[in-house]
């Protein structure tokens, strides 16, 4: 080994993630040492109480609660608190001190990505968030570096395990969404506020990343579209496996092709898709995400979207490859937003849908109903029936169609007489 000077790592948050990187940089000391070509020294873990209970026992004289005199005294910044402040300053400090900075906060390079990366840019340092998305799976580092020379015009995948553990449960076990989310948060999979997992808002910071990233364009999380799980009755997981379908939440980031040049999408919402499709075969805390480029082809990746250790994996390999940076010098790779693409509104995006309805039982509804759909220019490809006492109901498939057309046809149908009920809107997948 040469015989380089240690390199100081300040550690901001003992959590889920932050306690297993503590753990996996001690035990691995030497051997981490080895790849890098100098010791990587932890000189602070910031928690909120020195004394708190961990799942993992650290040494008490690393914990400080001054996270400010941590950050200035490090070469590099580790930061696993999550959320967007105190995180974003210490960060901001941290760069402007000359230190490289490893994060695994989505929300905050959603958010802020932009002012961290450019940041960093004007100080020659460097910001690296791997474990942001897909935890442990390496999609980051691909997109940035390995498709750097292709042109990436589709990402779509499963990247919120919390919810994808909880649908699952929903399916196999029958597991309402409460006891699942329970599980997952006892698991360490879910955010400190699960709501950002269930209502989606983790998966679209997600897919603000990765559309930011496949499209060199700044895509604000303004403009994504979210929905989240908590729409998801038990009568819709019922109604999928009757169709031998199952229900998962996406995240889909595309260049559209257009006369007046590409734009980009990005959204994230539950879809029904063929038990044979490749993501219901994603189970438990698991992610996927396919890449499609134009010159590569598609190329899919899975493997475990949360999870402590899982995602302590990916901000060591950070950790490791910006530490080996300080060691041979040389600059660091960096995002890039050259293309600017215009971001498409949600209305233009084109998808099918399954629409089941609870309609008065007389004769005509159906025409009725199919009327609204062709006045608004939707083609419906399948209908199912099923009556019951004085309602029925009814399962329409349509055609591919705008969103903009859909929420007409959902604005009619529910100001329509004969439609007593929308029970459910899911958008199916091939
Ligand atoms: N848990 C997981 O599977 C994954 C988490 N992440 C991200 O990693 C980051 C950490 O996540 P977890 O470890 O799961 O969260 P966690 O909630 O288990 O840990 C965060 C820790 O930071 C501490 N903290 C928060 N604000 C603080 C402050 N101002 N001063 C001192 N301590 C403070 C909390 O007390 C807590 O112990 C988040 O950004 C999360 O989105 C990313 C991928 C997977
Ligand atoms: N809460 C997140 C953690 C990883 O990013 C998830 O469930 O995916
Ligand atoms: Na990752």
């Amino acid at each position: 080994m040469n015989s380089y000077r240690s390199l100081r790592i300040a550690l901001l948050g003992a959590g889920s993630v932050g306690s297993q990187v503590a753990r996996l940089l001690l035990e691995h000391a030497d051997e981490l040492a080895a790849r890098v070509g100098a010791p990587l020294e932890l000189v602070g873990i910031g928690v909120r109480d020195v004394d708190a209970q961990r799942d993992v026992d650290l040494p008490r004289e690393l914990m400080t609660s001054d996270l400010g005199t941590l950050v200035a005294s490090a070469d590099i910044v580790v930061e696993l608190l999550g959320g967007i402040e105190p995180a974003r300053t210490l960060l901001l400090d941290a760069l402007a001190s000359g230190a490289d900075v490893v994060t695994a906060n989505k929300a905050l390079v959603a958010a802020h990505g932009p002012e961290l990366f450019d940041a960093a840019e004007i100080l020659g340092a460097q910001v690296a968030y791997e474990a942001a998305v897909g935890g442990a799976i390496p999609i980051i580092r691909p997109l940035e570096q390995s498709l750097a020379g292709d042109r990436v015009t589709r990402v779509m995948g499963i990247v919120n395990g919390t919810t994808n553990f909880i649908l699952d449960r929903m399916h196999t076990e029958g597991s309402s969404l409460a006891d699942a989310l329970r599980v997952a948060t006892e698991l360490g999979y879910a955010e400190a506020d699960p709501t950002a997992d269930i209502e989606g808002f983790d998966a679209a910071s997600k897919a603000t990343i990765l559309a930011s990233l496949a499209f060199h364009t700044s895509v604000p999380g303004a403009l994504v579209h979210r929905e989240g799980i908590t729409g998801i009755t038990d009568a819709m997981v019922a109604q999928a496996e009757r169709t031998g379908r199952v229900l998962k939440l996406v995240a889909i980031c595309e260049r559209l092709p257009g006369e007046g040049g590409d734009r980009v999408s990005a959204r994230v919402h539950p879809v029904s898709l063929p038990a044979t499709h490749p993501l219901a075969a994603v189970r438990e805390a698991k992610n996927a995400i396919f890449v499609t480029a134009e010159a590569a082809g598609d190329l899919m990746f899975y493997g475990a979207g949360a999870g402590g250790p899982e995602t302590a994996s990916a901000v060591l390999g950070d950790l490791v490859s910006i530490a080996r940076r300080h060691v041979l010098g040389g600059p660091g790779a960096a995002s890039s937003t050259h293309a600017d693409l215009p971001i498409a509104p949600f209305g233009d995006v084109l998808a099918r849908h399954e629409l089941a309805l609870t309609v008065a039982d007389r004769p005509g509804v159906l025409a009725a109903v199919a009327g609204l759909f062709a006045e608004h220019g939707v083609s419906v490809e399948s209908v199912r029936q099923d009556a019951r006492e004085a309602h029925a109901s009814l399962v329409l498939g349509t055609h591919t169609a705008s969103e903009a057309r859909i929420a007409s046809v959902l604005d009619a149908l529910e100001a329509h007489t004969d439609v007593e009920r929308i029970d459910s809107v899911i958008r199916l997948i091939d």
